[in-house]
């Protein structure tokens, strides 16, 4: 994982380029990551993902749920268990929000990945006051030397797959239909402290208040939300009984049904 431009060595190869948050990694962008190592193969290049960190929304103090799917470890294990060569996380801050797309364009896709091919979703949307779109990609790519894609919006039950969406179920509770969005359960990762608690990272995304079924190391487990759900999610705390392991031992919890509140 490259953390930032300076981490991509100066000799890296022309690749194919994927951009965007992929919290979660849900079944839109599997899509979207197949269609990029398509694109990859077709000129026989390696497959970089960029994402960013912190989430957009969060940086810009917009008015939206960024609490997260995923880790930044994980979102970036899973890109790679689906073949991207490179997962390359861009810091998100002010001063990288205030960029133009064209300034975008040329640093990042151009000067340090060496762009030949550009794939992102329909909806894509970056640069200062998210001015760039798919378009600008495509006539800004021309005179680069990089072709685009825009590839369309995967949808899961009629609606647009979208970690919006997967965030909008959880808090509902309907984990089934988080499930089918995320094509695997929701799951979170924290460290296990006395009273079966289960200490979450800031702004991990949690299902709403009440009780599971889930599974923590392998074994079926009863999981309990407990606290009142806000925007950000942060007031909510996991406990995960039936002794998953050890206090102080880091445990990875999946969400398979509710099963009480
Ligand atoms: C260089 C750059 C500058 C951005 N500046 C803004 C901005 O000023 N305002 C904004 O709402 N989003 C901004 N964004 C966020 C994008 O509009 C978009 O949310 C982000 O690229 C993630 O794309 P995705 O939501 O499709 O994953 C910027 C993104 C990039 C890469
Ligand atoms: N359903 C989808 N099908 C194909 N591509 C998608 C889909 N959803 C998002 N993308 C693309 O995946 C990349 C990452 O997007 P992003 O992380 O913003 O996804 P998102 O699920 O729409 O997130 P959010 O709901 O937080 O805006 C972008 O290039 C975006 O256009």
């Amino acid at each position: 994982m490259w953390r930032g431009l300076s981490d991509v060595p100066a000799d890296w190869p022309s690749c194919a380029v994927t951009i965007g948050v992929f919290d979660g990694v849900h079944r839109g962008h599997a899509w979207l990551i197949e269609n990029t190592l398509r694109a990859a193969a077709e000129s026989d290049l390696p497959a970089v993902l960029v994402t960013f960190d912190p989430h957009p929304a969060r940086v810009l103090g917009l008015p939206r749920d960024t609490s997260a799917l995923s880790s930044i470890e994980r979102r970036a294990g899973i890109a790679r268990e689906l073949g991207v060569d490179r997962v390359c996380v861009l810091p998100f801050t002010l001063e990288l929000a205030r960029m133009s797309p064209a300034e975008f364009i040329e640093n990042v896709l151009v000067n340090a990945l060496h762009a030949r091919s550009v794939v992102v979703g329909a909806n894509f949307t970056f640069g200062h006051r998210g001015a760039g779109d798919v378009d600008t990609l495509r006539s800004l790519g021309t005179r680069h030397g990089f072709t685009t894609r825009g590839v369309h919006l995967m949808p899961v039950n009629g609606a647009d797959c979208s970690s919006t969406h997967i965030r909008g179920c959880l808090q509902r509770g309907d984990l089934l239909a988080a499930t089918r969005a995320l094509g695997r359960p929701h799951e979170v990762e924290g460290v296990l402290t006395g009273g079966h608690e289960v200490a979450l990272p800031e702004g991990t995304a949690l299902p709403c208040a009440g009780r599971y079924a889930g599974l923590a190391a392998g074994r079926t487990v009863e999981l309990v939300v407990t606290g009142s759900p806000r925007h950000d999610s942060d007031a909510l705390r996991l406990r995960c009984l039936d002794g998953p392991g050890a206090p102080g031992e880091t445990v990875r919890v999946q969400f398979l049904e509710k099963i009480g509140t």
